[in-house]
């Protein structure tokens, strides 16, 4: 078959399909820094009936559009069932981490009728790549409303952004797509874990077993009423320093992690009701935290259904087992995240997450979910078990 072309993905600081396995070509930047003086100063063209916005998500009408277009018009699975409903706290937090700049918030609003059309983000992250720690965007919420699609905006919102990040001296991003693009680092499976096998089979989200009922499926998933860990409890503010320490020493042993510091414990891990919850180990006799669990709130609208509209999803994110077996501990993790009513709970098959996925009855799911860097080039891809990095 012909390879596909990249018209737009072909001009870019990326690996190219073409240059995959040429190991002579060395890690690290593809382009150098312009010079701040050379940064092209105004924002790119658009198309005559469309203008750029930059959407404060302090303001509680911009973060109501943004919402919308996104519940309309973001990512669904590739049976077009779900769609993700991120949440308007969820999105506030996710893209004012400390440092994050408010021009990194760009929107596209149709002249005329001022409806914001489309919507991209970047926030910035200090993400290590081996040795190297790169002060980089993460790129996110890429969106062009259902009626805008197959008209080319998105290479020029890509351009844009790029621009913005640009005027801060910053050359490099991170991003993840369910799409194959030139040219992913690594590529991911994302597994689910029944908490609510009954509403699940309902909706079409999973299908009876063979040989499987109803009643038997529920036991299958049936899971204690209280974490069995001695320990095992919220995290708290007094704990962002030890969790600080216990998260950086065992992120850096992957290729590539963020690099975390407190300010960003207490941002992105101190858990926020209805966004992120965490839970810690620390050991009755020696008061120490010796292991971390966490999740993110990302509910899906289920589309198309008489008695459900929304499935409520918890998605793994950054787990640090140091004494609690990570088996146990995440099966705490499942115990809290069902009395918190979640029906689902997803993990990629990232860091350590392989050597519990099967044994705690998580399911494949139906895709994959790829990591790239831009401007950034890898030696060779990764294996998932070495990426230390989970974006929203
Ligand atoms: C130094 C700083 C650097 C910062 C920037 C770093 C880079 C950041 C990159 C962004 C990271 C975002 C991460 C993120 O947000 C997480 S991935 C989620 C993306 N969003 C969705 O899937 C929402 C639902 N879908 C849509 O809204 C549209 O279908 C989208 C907008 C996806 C495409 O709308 P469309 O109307 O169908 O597209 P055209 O305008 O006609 O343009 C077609 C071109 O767009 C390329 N395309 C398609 N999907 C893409 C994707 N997910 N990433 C990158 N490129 C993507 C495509 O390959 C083609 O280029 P090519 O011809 O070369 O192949
Ligand atoms: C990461 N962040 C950038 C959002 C994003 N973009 N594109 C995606 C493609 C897959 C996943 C994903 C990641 C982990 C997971 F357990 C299930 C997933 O998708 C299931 C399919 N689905 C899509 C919508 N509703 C259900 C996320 C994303």
């Amino acid at each position: 078959s012909l390879p596909k072309r990249h018209k737009f993905w072909e001009t870019q600081p990326v690996g190219q399909f073409k240059d995959v396995g040429d190991t002579s070509l060395p890690e690290g930047p593809i382009e150098p820094p312009t010079p701040l003086s050379e940064v092209k100063q105004e924002p790119y063209n658009l198309p005559s009936q469309y203008e750029w916005t930059t959407c404060d998500m302090d303001s509680e009408e911009t973060c109501n559009e943004v919402y919308n277009l996104l519940k309309n018009n973001y990512v669904e699975d590739d049976e077009n069932m779900f769609r993700f409903n991120y949440s308007k706290e969820f999105l506030g937090w996710a893209l004012r981490p400390p440092g994050y700049y408010k021009s990194w918030h760009i929107g596209v609003r149709a002249k005329t009728s001022k409806k914001l059309v489309a919507f991209i983000t970047g926030v910035p992250a200090r993400i290590r790549v081996r040795d190297e720690v790169v002060k980089m965007a993460e790129i996110n919420f890429l969106c062009v409303h259902k009626k805008l699609r197959s008209k080319r905006l998105v290479p020029v919102m890509i351009k844009e952004v790029t621009r913005r990040v640009h005027l801060e001296n910053i050359w490099q991003a991170a991003y993840t797509a369910g799409v194959v693009l030139p040219t992913p680092v690594t590529t991911c499976q994302y597994w689910h874990r029944s908490l609510n096998p009954k509403k699940l089979i309902d909706v079409g989200f999973s299908r009876l077993g063979p040989r499987m009922t109803m009643s038997r499926t529920i036991k299958l998933y049936k899971l204690p009423d209280q974490p069995v860990t001695p320990g095992f409890r919220k995290m708290e503010h007094r704990d962002v320093p030890a969790v600080t320490r216990l998260l950086r020493q065992y992120l850096s042993q992957f290729v590539v992690s963020p690099d975390f510091d407190e300010s960003d414990v207490e941002h992105w891990l101190l858990p926020t009701e209805d966004v992120v919850d965490s839970y810690l180990v620390e050991s009755p006799k020696t008061h120490d935290i010796t292991d971390f669990c966490s999740f993110y709130t990302l509910p899906s609208s289920i589309l198309g259904n008489q008695n459900y509209s929304i499935l409520k999803a918890a998605y793994s994110y950054y787990n640090v087992s140091t004494k609690t077996p990570l088996l146990q501990l995440m099966n705490d993790a499942l115990i809290v995240a069902k009395k918190k009513d979640f029906d689902v709970f997803n993990a990629l098959d990232v860091m350590h997450n392989e050597s519990f996925l099967k044994e705690l009855k998580f399911g494949p799911g139906d895709g994959q979910l790829h990591y790239y860097l831009y401007n950034y080039r890898t030696r060779n891809a990764l294996r998932a078990s070495e990426l230390g990095l989970v974006l929203l």
